[in-house]
């Protein structure tokens, strides 16, 4: 019998998947799993449950909350040479990355996708020694979403994070990075820095909107300096996908880049704190099977 492991934050989303593991349980069983389960305990404890399943050869690790649920357990799977495939339940407050797999809100449906079993091979981000599958970004308005108080998230929901980015926005300093690809190579003053695996982050669903999970490439997205009334003329255009063809727009593809600066700046990866520069990124090309709805 398939070994299945759901690996969920009780906390995430005002505990709605703590609420939802034993229907979720049940729909794994129903479709010939032998089930288990793991509450995590705090910041790592999701990362560590996901080392536990590869060594203990579980096929399947279903992590079970919000992006930074997923991110942790990407991380405890992705140096192994065994990779249990992975499912994912979002529960949490944003949940970009399931999104961007266009799975179903309804935690539930989610878990009918994995229990289909229909699966794909997609590309993470290897970056220093951690993993990201989403986005990773650097500059001081990506420091929103680590900086967003959890009390902000149980009362507003998603509204948390548009709060904490209009208060940082208010704030924004452009940061001077040198980054150096095969592609493309600059060194500017930098709002905001995107490495890009997927095409949506936040609200904005197309912001790179040209990212595709398993083309081998990272879509980069850079916004040099601009005043803070052209910056969120940006972030409006972003909102249609009509950012690209502005001026002060950097955008480009590659499959490994190197950033650094003299700076100190602090590296987002799908949303949570992820050390800071120098930084070289690189894909990893088809790494992880992970669970979808079938392609249309
Ligand atoms: N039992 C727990 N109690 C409190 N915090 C926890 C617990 N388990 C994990 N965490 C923390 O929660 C963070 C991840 O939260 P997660 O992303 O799953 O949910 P969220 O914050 O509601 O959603 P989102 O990331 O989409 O905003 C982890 O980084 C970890 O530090």
């Amino acid at each position: 019998m398939k070994k299945a492991r759901i690996i969920y934050n009780p906390s995430a989303g005002r505990e709605a998947v703590r609420k939802a593991l034993p229907d979720l349980l049940e729909r794994l069983e129903r479709a010939g799993y032998e089930t288990s389960s793991h509450a995590t305990t705090g910041e790592g404890d999701a990362q560590r449950a996901a080392e536990y399943a590869v060594k203990r050869k579980f096929d399947v690790v279903v992590a079970a909350g919000g992006d930074g649920t997923v991110y942790e357990v990407i991380n405890g799977l992705a140096e192994h040479q065994y990779r249990p495939a992975l499912g994912i339940i979002p529960g949490g407050t944003t949940n970009d990355f399931a999104r961007a797999l266009q799975l179903p809100k309804d935690m539930e449906e989610a878990a009918s996708v994995i229990a289909g079993g229909y699966k794909k091979p997609l590309d993470i981000g290897k970056v220093n020694q951690k993993y990201f599958i989403n986005i990773a970004g650097g500059g001081t308005i990506t420091e929103l979403t680590y900086e967003v108080p959890s009390k902000w998230k149980t009362m507003l929901g998603q509204l948390a994070y548009y709060a904490k980015g209009l208060e940082k926005l208010v704030f924004l300093k452009p940061t001077r990075m040198k980054v150096e690809s095969k592609e493309m190579t600059f060194d500017e003053e930098i709002m905001l820095f995107l490495v890009a695996n997927s095409h949506s982050v936040g609200g904005l669903k197309k912001i790179a909107p040209d990212a595709d999970l398993s083309d081998g490439y990272f879509d980069v997205l850079a916004v040099k300096k601009t005043s803070i009334p052209d910056f969120i003329k940006i972030a409006t255009q972003a909102l249609r996908g009509e950012h690209l063809k502005d001026p002060s727009v950097i955008y480009f593809q590659t499959a490994e880049l190197q950033v650094t600066s003299e700076e100190s700046v602090q590296l987002n990866l799908d949303g949570e704190l992820g050390g800071t520069l120098p930084a070289r990124f690189r894909v990893l090309h088809k790494h992880l099977q992970i669970f979808t709805p079938p392609d249309k």
